[in-house]
Parts: structure tokens; sequence; C-alpha cells
């Protein structure tokens, strides 16, 4: 029989993308059958069902009648539908499917059978996200068939779609246009991937609700083949403006796979219809757009970008579902104070925030893997650095306008340029364009006792990188953290005491754990000998006591299914504060930390290259407090999923480990295994510079509220007499020498006599990365 054209078209179409011509000779005709000689779903989006069905059946070889149902869905979702209806009738047989459309304004809900079709040949480690839900799935009004699947790898390189793909656990940003062949080695792709619906493109109005945020939507859709599903609605207040659809007609596809990969799709389709259509640079276009950003809408921030935009989406789908699984029977109790509710539109800071994008020209390694920056502060191993490692991740390309990652910029304190007073970082501005503007006067906003200042001699040119100032540590999510009275027995407080217990001839409860005395002077300093002990620990960590885990949370979040030995954890001496269940004042001798900041900082920009720095404006005696390194606090698990997601970022600030404890007990559990993270809420200490040796703080755990050691404070005190102007460092604990590391660690100007980065720079002949060692 001579092929029709429409069949020459087809096989063209096929062949061009390397199919065999016979190969696709027969799934065109079983195809045809399925659609029952209805071509339209065969020619959309060039061929894309046809080849689907084609590289199905390579994999599978032949496809079996489930398959068939299956892959017709995926086709042509609601061919299936309507088949799943007819073949709930009669269980197991496979009928013709008939090409009827749904009745308009007909609600099904597609992720729910997607869930149901495909999982049957899905591997357990490759399960599709949407399996795990068990949550009632929004709504989708369709009037005109939608497509419900990722094209394949192949389809993908075809000419016009462009993915941006963003993996939660690899880090990975796959922008698709120049990519001329997602390789097989592109492991990502091989992950089935879930739950795609175009976003409506039509004109918002009417006010609904997206994850809890107020959205509008237009009630009647611009086309008739829109099909919308309220969560993914925009925030009218954020996405608005910067979204990608315009009047032509052009579909923004989300899907997600259960191993945390988000990609989103975009799809042209007016450009499909155009014979002089050949696809442009796909930068070019996105600087286009945010050109158009900038000027027509309110967006402030120069370094406005769509790219980061679209990851935040990606952050934004992935946290919207992590919230609802994570947050299950938990029973989290917070910390210090309630936590301060995060921005509107944020359901994970870090997801509020617009991060360098990761981009990878080619394929990726399916094992990419990144690892996380934790200073040695409370995490170190015999050698005295963090135990807490990952495997490196593949050196991938981080290029944005005006972020850290732009190598033309300073490091740190990158100087954005400024319209007004306020000057963002890009890295730390909200969705929306909104961010926490800096009170020069004052960056903690009266959260603390006295002002912290930006030094006068700086220019409204030269603000620092914005952040959400906390006085008080706060939980991100599943943190498990317990005050409550009842659980803290009466023998770890002192109820008899009264006044100060510092001045008290009987130490009382609370000094048991400090050896029977306290910590503090009656002047409020530390004890020289307590701070000799800590500075030697600090010091020389070797020669004090580790503690190692038998299953230790660091190497848990590396592998959980075969977790690796603890590296140890150094024990540490801890300062215990007299609290709330304690009889004496405020002003107790004994509380120390929980009163707060009381010497006059400033924030102050280095002159050497370190970006900004504090410093205090009056002399300090040894032992003095300075302030507690403040910051969400978040489980071992989120911070390694944070670090993950922001691999290739250089990070204004680094997470601490809670460890000094972990080795105690046989089996930490996650949420109990905690750290800090002040990179987005975070206080004064954020701006702590590190230093080699000499430095002028050093860092004391202090039990406050619960003599558990899973969750207590880091307070920095002077090691020394510090001079009125002289900048307050610490050791972060880097070893510089560590060249596994896939994060480049700044290069060490701390300019003290045992620089360690100095030190290997001398020794080292070819390597020129300065990492932190795990
Ligand atoms: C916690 S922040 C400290 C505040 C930071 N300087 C700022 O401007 O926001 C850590 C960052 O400061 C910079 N930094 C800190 N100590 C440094 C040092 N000794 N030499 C060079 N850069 C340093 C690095 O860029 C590092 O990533």
């Amino acid at each position: 029989m001579v092929p029709n054209q429409k069949e020459v078209d087809a096989i063209r179409a096929m062949t061009e993308i390397g199919l065999p011509d016979k190969a696709v000779r027969t799934r065109l005709k079983e195809l045809l059958k399925m659609y029952a000689d209805d071509w339209s779903h065969i020619e959309r989006e060039n061929y894309r069902a046809l080849a689907d069905y084609i590289f199905e059946c390579e994999e599978h070889k032949e496809p079996d009648a489930k398959r068939v149902k299956e892959l017709s869905f995926r086709a042509a979702p609601q061919l299936q539908l309507i088949h799943d209806v007819e073949a709930s009738s009669s269980e197991g047989e496979v009928k013709p499917l008939s090409c009827k459309r749904r009745a308009q304004n007909e609600v099904f809900t597609p992720q729910l059978h997607l869930r149901d079709k495909r999982k049957e040949h899905i591997s357990k480690k490759s399960r599709l996200r949407v399996e795990k839900s068990e949550h009632p799935q929004p709504e989708v009004k369709c009037k005109k068939p939608i497509s419900c699947q990722f094209s394949r790898k192949q389809i993908l390189n075809s000419k016009r779609s462009s993915v941006i793909c963003l993996s939660n656990q690899k880090s990975i940003v796959h922008l698709d246009p120049k990519n001329k062949e997602l390789t097989s080695g592109h492991a990502q792709l091989e992950v089935p991937i879930s739950g795609i619906q175009p976003i409506d493109s039509s004109p918002v109005r009417n006010e609904e609700t997206w994850l809890g945020h107020k959205v509008h939507s237009d009630s009647k859709k611009k086309n008739e083949g829109d099909c919308v599903t309220d969560h993914q609605r925009r925030p009218a207040s954020t996405m608005e403006n910067a979204s990608i659809r315009e009047s032509f007609s052009s579909d923004l596809e989300i899907a997600s796979s259960e191993l945390g990969e988000v990609k989103v799709s975009l799809h042209c389709n007016d450009a499909l219809e155009r014979p002089d259509f050949s696809r442009p640079d796909l930068d070019a276009i996105l600087r286009m757009t945010e050109e158009k950003c900038l000027k027509s809408y309110k967006i402030m921030d120069p370094n406005f970008s769509i790219k980061k935009l679209m990851k935040d989406l990606c952050h934004y789908y992935l946290n919207a579902e992590t919230k609802t699984q994570k947050n299950k029977g938990k029973g989290l109790v917070n910390a210090v104070q309630p936590p301060v509710p995060l921005k509107n539109s944020s359901v994970n800071p870090e997801a509020n925030h617009v991060h360098d994008l990761t981009i990878l020209e080619s394929s990726v390694k399916s094992s990419l893997n990144s690892r996380t920056q934790i200073p040695r502060l409370l995490s170190r191993d015999g050698l005295g650095f963090p135990s807490n490692i990952v495997q490196p991740a593949e050196k991938v390309l981080v290029k944005t306008k005006g972020g850290n990652g732009d190598k033309d910029i300073p490091e740190c304190s990158q100087l954005s340029n400024s319209r007004s007073l306020v000057v963002f970082n890009q890295r730390e501005c909200n969705l929306d364009g909104t961010r926490p503007p800096h009170n020069v006067a004052d960056i903690s906003k009266g959260a603390e006792r006295v002002k912290i200042p930006l030094a006068s001699e700086v220019s409204t040119e030269q603000y620092p990188p914005s952040f959400y100032y906390i006085p008080r540590n706060q939980v991100y999510q599943n943190a498990y953290i317990n005050f409550s009275l009842a659980r803290i027995g009466n023998e770890d407080c002192c109820s008899s005491c009264f006044g100060d217990c510092v001045s008290s001839s009987i130490p009382c409860a609370c000094a048991r754990i400090t050896g029977g005395e306290f910590a503090y002077t009656v002047e409020g300093l530390v004890k020289e000998k307590f701070l000799d002990e800590c500075i030697s620990l600090y010091q020389n960590p070797q020669k004090h006591t580790h503690i190692y885990c038998k299953d230790c949370p660091n190497e848990r979040s590396k592998n959980e299914d075969l977790p690796g030995k603890c590296k140890g954890h150094l024990m540490r001496k801890f300062i215990k504060e007299c609290w709330s269940k304690c009889g004496c004042d405020i002003q107790c001798g004994n509380r120390v930390v929980q009163r707060g900041i009381t010497c006059n900082l400033e924030v102050f920009l280095t002159g050497e290259g370190k970006g900004w720095g504090i410093r205090s404006l009056e002399n300090l005696p040894r032992g003095a407090f300075v302030c507690e390194y403040v910051g969400e606090i978040v489980t071992n698990t989120e911070l390694y999923e944070r670090n993950l997601r922001n691999s290739g970022n250089k990070r204004h600030t680094y997470p601490v480990t809670l460890d000094a404890d972990w080795g105690s007990e046989a089996g930490l559990k996650d949420e109990e295994a905690l750290c800090l993270d002040a990179t987005v809420y975070g206080n004064v200490a954020r701006f702590i510079n590190h230093r080699c040796s000499d430095a002028t703080l050093i860092d004391i755990p202090v039990e406050i509220e619960t003599p558990d050691h899973h969750y207590y404070h880091i307070a920095f005190f002077t090691s020394r007499n510090v001079e009125a102007l002289e900048e307050l460092t610490w050791d972060y604990g880097i070893d510089f020498q560590d060249h596994a590391h896939p994060i480049e660690a700044f290069q060490c100007l701390c300019g003290s006599k045992g620089c360690r980065d100095k030190q290997h720079k001398t020794i080292r002949t070819k390597s020129t990365r300065y990492n932190f060692r795990s």
C-alpha cells in the first residue's frame, strides 16, 4: 500500500532524529490504531507521541496491553481518561480508543490517573514523585487534550523545546537548546517524570489561592485548550510580571521525580506553525526577557534573572510537596520562640531567594553530588576538621550576572548597584523583587538591645547583602527541639535560687555541668581556666576526646543505605546557663548569653578584600561575650539538601553543625541531628570573617533551655583582650588543602602568621584550588 503523505511526513520526522524507518512504520501503525486513525494526536508537537511510543517500545521491546494503555494516556491523556472509564467495565480487556473529547469543563485529576497507570512499570527507585501523594490532587478543568508527560530525550533535543531541569539532589539545571545531544549519559532523563500540565497562559484576574497564596486567574480562558490546575497558577504578585508566557500560545510544564528532580519545559507552539522559524539562542532570549522585565515592570533589581526565577519555580514545586510530606506527625516543638513567619511567598526561605544558576551545557553524570561546607566549629574529626562529607560534584558552569558565582565580582560582599538606600545581592532577593532593606543605623532593626550600625564610611553603593535579621535561632522545619517545662526536671535547674547565682556562695544545680562551678566570673566573663581549655580544644583537637556515633547522621545523609563509619566528633566543653525554671533574676550572672548582645558592635567593610566584617567600638576584655551565632535550625538532612540545591553557589555564610554530643547516643534521629544556617535568616555573627590563627573570638556551646545536648547555642567570646575597632574574627576550621572539595573555598586573606592557606600555597606546586576539608 502506498503510504499517504501524513505517513511519509511522520516517518521522515522520526528518521531525522535517528529512528529506524522500519520501527517507525510498525509503531506508527499501532499508534494509528490506538488513536482510531486520528492524526492530530500523532502530529502534535512534532510527532512527540509517536517518538515517545517508539522509545517506550524499544525499551520494553513489545508493548503489552497495559503498556499500550499507559502510552496512549501519555500521548493523549484525555483519551486515556475515557478509556479508563471504558476499561473499568471490563477489566483487562483492551479496547480500541475512541477519540471522544471530554465534555467542556469536565473535571478530572490527571496526577492520580498518572499515578495509577504508570506505577506498574516504574522501579522503586525511580518511582514518580506523584505516587507518594495521598492527598487530593488539584482539580484540572480541561477543554482540550493536554500532554501529561515530558517528551523523551530525543524529543527534548528536537527543535523547539527548551528544558530547564533542576534536581533537588543533584542540583542540576539543564538548559537544552544549545545542547544538541542529551546523551545517553544524561541519567536524569532516565527517571520517569510526572505530573505535567501546562500552566495557564491566560490573563489572570480572579483571586484564588495557590500554595496558600492569593493568586488571580481568569475564569474565561483565552484558548480552548488551556488547561489549568490551581496549584500551577502563579502568585500574581510574584510571578506574573516575570512570566515567560506572553500572548502567543506557549506552555510551561513542570514535572518532578521522586529523586527530587524538577524539570521545567517551555513549549512555544506558535513557532511550530512558522516555516521560517529556527531555534534562537536561548541566552539571548533570556536577556531580552530580562530587559523587558526590568524596563516594563516594577522589578528593581538590575540583576533580575529569568533563569533564577525558573529555578525558584522548581524549588517551590519541590518544596510544596516536601512540606506536606515532611510535616506529617512530627509533633514539632519550636525553639526559643515561635518561628518568625517567613515571608509571604516563602515555603522555604531558600526557595524564596534567587540562587545562582548552574547550567550544564552537556550531559550530566548521574552520580552528581555536592558536599557541605561546614566549618570545623563543632564538627572536628581526629585531625581537627569537620566530618561532614559528601561526594564531589561534577564541575559545573556557574555564571550569573553579578552573582557571587561570577568570577568578576568580589566573592562575598559583592557591591550591587543601588538605586536608593536599599541595595541587595541578587542571591538574596525575593521572587517579587522585594527584600528586607538594611537599616544603616541598626542592622538588627531594634531586635538587639544595642544598635548595630553599618560603619559610617560605607556609601549607599556598598551595602552588604540583604538578609532577615533574627536575634534568636528559629526552627526551619523538621528540627525537633523540646523545651517543655515538664520535660526538664527540677534537678537540672536551681528553683530555690534567688537573685544572682554567681555571687552565691554555693553553686546551684546549673553549675553542675561545668564541674560544680560557674563558667562565668561575677563580672560576666568566661573564667580563664575554662577559656583556656576551650582554646586548647580548638587549637589541638587531636589531643582531645572524640566520640564516634554508631550511626552517624553525617554519614547517613550521604548514603542512607550504606552509611560510612563516623569520623568522630570532638567532645566540647559546655556552659550551662540558668533559665526559666530557675528562681534567679534575669540579671543573674549565669545568664550572659540569653541576655543578648551588650557590647557596641559595628559592621564595616574590611580593607583586605574579605568583604564585610564586624568590630567592637569599645575595648573588650578576654572572655567577654560578643554575640551568638544565630540562624535557622535545620536538621542535618535539611542542610544536606540545601547544600545540594546550592552547590555551585558560593555562600555568604557557612552553616555549623551542633554535633558536640552526637556520639553519645546510640541512634540519633534525623530530627535531632541539628545545624544552624545563617545564610538567609541570621544575626550579626554572619559577618564574622575567618582567621586561621589568633582569631579574636572563640565559640563555646551554651545550654540554656534544656540539658539535651542535641540543641544548644553557639556563643562567641573574646579569646584575648580586644581593642576598639579591631576586627572580630573566628577560625572557621577550613582546610585549604582539600582539593577534592567541589566548592572552591575563598582565598584566605586573614593575614595571620599561621595562615593555613598561605602555608599550603607555598608548598603546593600544581593545585590551584582551596577547599574546605570534610
Ligand atoms: C560568614 S561570611 C563573613 C562575612 C562576609 N565577609 C560578608 O561580607 O558578608 C564568610 C565569607 O566572607 C569572606 N571571608 C571570610 N573570611 C575571609 C578571609 N580570611 N579571607 C578572605 N575572605 C574571607 C569569604 O568570602 C567567605 O565566604
